[in-house]
């Protein structure tokens, strides 16, 4: 069976050199010349994606393209990001289903994995099927970044068929390479399935949030609460932070508000942890007025290479509105908006470091070398990663998000 696989980002890479190692052939489409260069160097993040993608171009098996060709099947990785509105911006899924349109023939299957709003899938077979047999199916994508490879083949997988013929024709493809359950449903479902899955997450993240918030207030240190609260056998609670990043939870909760009035719950907790950059930005008011701010990690979330909807954007931009000097670090990310400076350069003459992202990298920093270089010593840690009294033994002064105790803590009067 020949598969052409459209995008070949961080979904499209790794799902198309699996299959390709599993047997199939694999066309492997992107529209971006520079991301076909990147993937023939091997220049990615991921290691164990480095060594699939290597083994899957050297058997042949894989080949890549920046135009679509004839094939039996095929499948859809493009990106779904939000419009002004926050609705779903379906352009480039449309663009790449009418660059395979003239290669399509009765009995091929089309498969979606790019996140979309309920009934998407209905809605472009009945604009495509027209006179043709054509198969279709939505089949999302939900490999967690920084786990991929692991993911794409232990986790279970939907597969949303718009009919039976279709779900089955998805599955045994599928079936090559996923150790995990395989449940097949109808497409719409399959939508609402991976829509609720990241809206769970981002509620939950939104109620830690909110708590954080909330313990500032009234005195408590957020963090151990949870812990504590954590001890009850059926209460989860997630971890608070400067924000929800990355290119799926902050934006696909919008794509139920988009189809339903009754979405009410799913917003707030979206504006709540939109709101947080803003908490963060208000911290560092507090601490320092002006000056220059060191930001440790730019990436979405830690040990990870990506920036997309990172809260680091948004605290950057609104630290510069307020005349402060910025400048960022990270250990991961290779392309950022804004210029990335090696450590040394970051603390040179700071006023305040500001953790963003817990990287591995930043849980045992120099201390004494980066205190050396500061002008003040001032640590805004977000993420709850830095060994608080480590640092004060070499004079710094350490503020938690979400630690109601900072003051006492800064007056010794707390251990
Ligand atoms: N990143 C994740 O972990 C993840 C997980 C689950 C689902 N998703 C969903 O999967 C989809 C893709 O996400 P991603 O993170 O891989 O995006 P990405 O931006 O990393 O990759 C998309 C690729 O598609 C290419 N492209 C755009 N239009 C094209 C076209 N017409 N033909 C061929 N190539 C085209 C782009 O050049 C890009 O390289 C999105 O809908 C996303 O919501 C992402
Ligand atoms: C349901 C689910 O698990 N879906 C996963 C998710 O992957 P992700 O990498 O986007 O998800 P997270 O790791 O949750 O990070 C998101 C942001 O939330 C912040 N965060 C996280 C936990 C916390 O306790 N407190 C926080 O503040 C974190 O820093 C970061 O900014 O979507 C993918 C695409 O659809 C899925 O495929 C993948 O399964």
């Amino acid at each position: 069976m020949k598969l052409c696989i459209l995008g070949l980002g961080y979904v499209g890479l790794p799902t198309a050199a699996i299959l390709a190692v599993n047997g199939f052939h694999v066309v492997g489409v992107d529209i971006n010349r520079e991301r076909l260069k990147e993937i023939k160097n091997l220049d990615f993040e991921e290691r164990d994606l480095k060594t699939l993608v290597s083994a899957a171009l050297k058997s042949g098996h894989l080949i890549l393209k920046d135009k679509p060709e004839e094939a039996d099947a095929y499948i859809i990785c493009v990106p779904t990001p939000i419009d002004e509105k926050k609705r779903c911006d379906l352009s480039h899924v449309k663009k790449a289903i009418e660059s395979i349109k003239p290669y399509l023939k009765d009995g091929d299957l089309i498969i979606i994995e790019s996140t979309v709003p309920p009934g998407t899938t209905e809605e472009l077979y009945k604009m495509l099927s027209n006179g043709k047999k054509i198969l279709m199916a939505y089949c999302p994508e939900r490999v967690l970044p920084g786990n991929l490879l692991e993911e794409l083949i232990e986790n279970d997988r939907i597969i949303g068929g718009i009919n039976e013929e279709s779900a089955n024709l998805a599955k045994k493809i599928y079936e090559s390479f996923v150790k995990g359950k395989i449940y097949v449903t109808d497409a719409k479902t399959a939508e609402m399935v991976k829509l609720m899955e990241n809206t769970y997450r981002d509620v939950n993240i939104a109620l830690a949030n909110e708590f954080a918030k909330i313990s500032e207030e009234l005195g408590v240190n957020v963090w151990e609460a949870i812990a504590l609260a954590n001890n009850h056998p059926r209460v989860n609670i997630l971890k608070p932070g400067p924000g929800v990043g990355g290119h799926c939870i902050p934006i696909d909760p919008w794509f139920i508000v988009e189809k339903s009035r009754e979405a009410k719950l799913i917003k707030v907790a979206r504006e709540v942890n939109d709101s947080m950059p803003y908490f963060v930005v208000k911290k560092v008011k507090d601490i320092v007025e002006k000056g220059k701010i060191s930001i440790l990690g730019v990436a979405y979330k830690g040990n990870v290479d990506d920036t997309r909807e990172s809260p680091a954007i948004k605290i950057i931009e609104e630290l510069l509105k307020l005349n402060y000097s910025v400048m960022c670090h990270d250990p991961k990310v290779k392309k950022f908006k804004y210029k990335l400076y090696s450590l040394k350069e970051c603390v040179k003459d700071s006023d305040l470091i500001l953790i963003l992202s817990d990287h591995e990298e930043y849980k045992n920093l120099p201390i004494k070398e980066i205190g050396e270089l500061m002008r003040n010593k001032n640590i805004l840690d977000t993420k709850n990663i830095i060994q608080r009294e480590e640092w004060e033994k070499f004079g710094f002064k350490t503020y938690l998000l979400g630690d109601g105790k900072n003051e006492t803590r800064r007056l010794g009067e707390m251990g």
